[in-house]
C-alpha cells in the first residue's frame, strides 16, 4: 500500500491544467511585473479564465501577475479589426490578469512580449530596430534600445475630464494604513488608473496593499490604484522623480506597473503645474521605468514608456 501522502487523492487544479498538457511556456518580467508567455502561432489555444488563474497561481501553478499569449493578429477578432489600418501589426499581445480577467493594455507586458518574440526568433528585432504590435487598446510601436524597450503608448486622458479640470481630483481613495481618505485623479492609458499622492514626508510603505483600496466613485470598468510620493526635489535638471506602489485590478499588489507609472507621472505633472517636467523617472519596488511626454499633431500628449525586459526560464506544462 502506498503512503497516503505520496498519491494525493484530489488534485483540484488538474481539470483545468490537464487541457494544457504539453504546452510550452516562458516566464518573463519587466521590473518585477511577471508574466507567463505562451506562443500560439496557429491561434489554437483556447484559454479560459480558469486556465489563466491556474497557471498564474503562485503556489499551485507557474506563478505570475498575468499571462500573455503571443498570437497572430489575423487569428482573433480584436486583431483582425486592427489589421485594416495597420497591416504591419502582425503579432497581437493577448494579455490576461492573474485572476483570468482581460485587460486592455499592459505597459510592462508589451516590453516583455516583444522581447519574447525577438529572443525566440519569432521576429527579427536588432537593437535600434522597431516593431508594431496589436493590443486591445490599439496598435503600439516598440523600439529596441541598448538597455531595453521604449513603447509609444499613445495619448493619456482623464477618465472624468469635467471633474479633473475643475478640481484636479475626481474621487476619494481609502486604503488600509492611511489615516484618512485621500483625493485622487483617474487617468486612462488605454486601461484605467486612479492615482493618489502622499506627501514627501509620508512613508509609502505605510499603505497596506494586501487589502484592495476603496475608490469612490470607482471608474466604470474598475481601476488600478497607484500611490505616489514625490522625491525631493520633485524636478531636477528637467527630470521629474517619484516613487510608486500599485494595487492592480485583477491581480493585487505588483512590483511594477508600466501603464500605472505613465498614469502616475501624468497625474503628478498635472498637480505640479508649471513645475512639471516632460521626462519622469518612476521608482517601483522592482526597479525604475522612464516616462516621457511628447506633444502630438492633434495637440494631445503622447506617452513614451521605457524600461527593461527579462526572460527567466522556459518549461512545459504537464
Ligand atoms: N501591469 C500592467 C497592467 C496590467 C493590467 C491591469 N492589471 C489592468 O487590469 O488594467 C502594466 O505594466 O501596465
Amino acid at each position: 500500500m502506498s503512503h497516503p501522502l505520496a498519491e494525493p487523492e484530489s488534485d483540484h487544479l488538474a481539470p483545468s491544467l490537464r487541457q494544457l498538457n504539453g504546452v510550452s511556456f516562458t516566464k518573463g518580467h519587466g521590473t518585477g511585473n511577471d508574466f507567463v508567455l505562451l506562443l500560439d502561432s496557429g491561434g489554437d489555444l483556447e484559454l479560459t479564465p480558469a486556465h489563466v488563474s491556474a497557471l498564474c497561481d503562485r503556489h499551485l501553478g507557474i506563478g505570475a501577475d498575468g499571462l500573455i499569449r503571443a498570437v497572430p493578429s489575423s487569428e482573433l477578432p480584436e486583431g483582425r479589426e486592427l489589421l485594416g489600418a495597420a497591416p504591419e501589426a502582425v503579432w497581437f499581445m493577448d494579455y490576461r490578469n492573474g485572476d483570468g480577467s482581460i485587460a486592455e493594455m499592459c505597459g510592462n507586458g508589451v516590453r516583455v512580449f516583444v522581447h519574447f518574440l525577438a529572443e525566440t526568433g519569432t521576429i527579427d528585432l536588432p537593437v535600434g530596430g522597431q516593431v508594431v504590435i496589436g493590443t486591445r487598446a490599439g496598435v503600439r510601436t516598440v523600439h529596441r534600445t541598448e538597455t531595453g524597450y521604449s513603447i509609444s503608448m499613445g495619448p493619456w486622458s482623464f477618465i472624468d475630464p469635467e471633474m479633473a479640470l475643475e478640481s484636479a481630483s475626481d474621487s476619494l481613495v481609502r486604503a488600509s494604513g492611511l489615516p484618512e481618505p485621500r483625493p485622487a485623479l483617474s487617468i486612462s492609458m488605454g486601461n484605467p488608473h486612479t492615482v493618489v499622492a502622499l506627501s514627501p514626508q509620508e512613508d509609502l510603505d505605510q499603505v497596506n496593499l494586501h487589502e484592495k483600496p476603496q475608490v469612490d466613485p470607482v471608474p466604470p470598468n474598475g481601476t488600478n490604484v497607484e500611490f505616489v510620493v514625490p522625491q525631493e526635489p520633485l524636478v531636477s535638471d528637467g527630470i521629474g522623480h517619484v516613487r510608486m506602489r500599485v494595487h492592480e485590478r485583477g491581480v493585487g499588489e505588483t512590483m511594477s506597473c508600466g501603464t500605472g507609472a505613465c498614469a502616475a507621472a501624468a497625474a503628478v505633472r498635472v498637480w505640479a503645474g508649471a513645475e512639471g517636467a516632460d521626462s519622469w523617472l518612476v521608482d517601483v519596488p522592482g526597479g525604475t521605468v522612464q516616462v516621457d511626454f511628447v506633444r502630438n499633431e492633434d495637440g494631445a500628449e503622447d506617452v513614451i514608456l521605457s524600461g527593461p525586459a527579462e526572460l527567466v526560464y522556459s518549461g512545459t506544462v504537464n
